[in-house]
């Protein structure tokens, strides 16, 4: 299991690696702890290593566990047993049924990942699943790991989301709003510089030389020439034609019907999108297996499977039935994004 996105778990990368990367809890009662122990048996062997950061008593008595006191102790402890920094439930985990008393520690979790991060002591983020009306109960302002990483790194509405699976990435440059405020939200300096960014992150974090970048229309039709909407000629072609001056290579807008199928998608790298379900509709219909979710525009690195919590699936302590392809690849993408960041900013010296 695992996407293609290049080759990482090799027993030199896993020797090469100078820091774990570090995985956070999610919500306890959901696939997040079943996972985290797939995803260490899968990968123990082969790296790359990372520490999880949760509540150990998820875990403990399914495969060897370790409680460590710095991330720099996972190297050595990953082929043997699980690494783990302790952050405790604050009350007893019910598996498959959220409650919003343990969300102080779901973000206890997050923020000690961000931080070693920071310090250098992680190489990336991966996130488990969090259920956003739990934390919201709880009185947590934010509506994802998105917005509240860009809070943490002092970057609030720079965040840029994207999906990417190996036949297609999308961008959105509205990410967690209704529709409705979606579309007033929407407009040209903010295409343009959700664009920006991942040009820049595709150059930096993904390799891709020229990125490709199709840009989606919003209208039946990208508009039909204003019959159908005017956005496309008022708020998104001039945001394409200031960036193809600024020689970005963006084209469109496209008609949102048929630039996911499989005769277009070739023609891109990255396809920005205007709302949440224009972009992940596709991309989760396509290969949600391999889809991960990644936060651009920001100095961390942070992916995350592309699904949720699924609290259906969870059968017990540790089990679930759910597939575990899509943290492997987010595991697998960050630590790829890392080595091609490292590479890139090398190459800058
Ligand atoms: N990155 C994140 O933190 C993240 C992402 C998406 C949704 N969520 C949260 O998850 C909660 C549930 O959301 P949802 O129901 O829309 O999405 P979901 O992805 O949890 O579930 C949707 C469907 O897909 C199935 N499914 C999910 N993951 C699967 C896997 N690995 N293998 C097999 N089947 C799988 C589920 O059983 C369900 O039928 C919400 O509270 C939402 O906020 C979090
Ligand atoms: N919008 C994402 C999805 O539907 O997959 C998801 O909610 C995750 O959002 P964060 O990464 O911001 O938690």
């Amino acid at each position: 299991m695992g996407a293609n996105f290049g080759k990482v778990g090799t027993e030199l990368n896993f020797l090469a690696q100078k820091a774990p990367l570090a995985l956070t809890m999610g919500d306890p009662s959901g696939i997040g702890p079943c996972l985290t122990i797939k995803a260490w048996k899968h990968f123990r062997k082969k790296g790359p290593v990372f520490f999880w950061v949760g509540d150990v008593e998820l875990i403990e008595g399914e495969i060897p566990v370790k409680i460590i006191n710095s991330p720099y102790e996972a190297l050595e402890i990953f082929p043997h047993a699980l690494p783990i920094i302790n952050i405790p439930c604050a009350v007893q985990v019910k598996p498959g049924h959220p409650c919003f008393r343990n969300a102080g520690a779901v973000i206890k979790s997050i923020d000690y990942a961000v931080e070693a991060v920071k310090k250098g002591e992680a190489q990336a983020i991966v996130t488990n699943p969090i259920a956003k009306y739990i934390l919201s109960e709880a009185g947590f302002k934010y509506p994802g790991h998105t917005e509240y990483l860009a809070h943490l790194c002092d970057l609030s509405e720079r965040e840029v989301m994207m999906l990417a699976c190996p036949s297609l990435k999308v961008v959105l440059t509205t990410i967690h709003v209704s529709l409705r405020q979606a579309m007033d939200d929407l407009n040209t300096q903010h295409i343009i510089d959700v664009t920006l960014t991942a040009n820049e992150s595709l150059k930096r974090d993904f390799g891709i030389k020229n990125p490709r970048i199709a840009m989606a229309g919003l209208n039946p039709h990208a508009g039909e020439k204003g019959l159908m909407g005017v956005e496309e000629g008022f708020i998104i072609s001039p945001a394409i034609k200031f960036l193809q001056e600024k020689g970005v290579n963006v084209f469109g807008p496209l008609p949102p019907d048929t630039m996911f199928s499989s005769i277009v998608r070739p023609q891109y790298d990255v396809a920005i999108c205007h709302y949440h379900d224009q972009g992940l509709i596709p991309i989760k219909t396509l290969d949600q297996a391999h889809g991960v979710n990644v936060t651009l525009g920001l100095p961390i690195i942070r992916t995350s499977p592309d699904h949720g919590t699924a609290f259906d699936l969870v059968r017990g302590k540790g089990d679930c039935m759910a597939d575990p392809s899509s943290l492997f690849s987010a595991i697998e993408m960050a630590a790829e994004m890392s080595a091609k960041k490292q590479a890139f900013e090398e190459a800058l010296k």
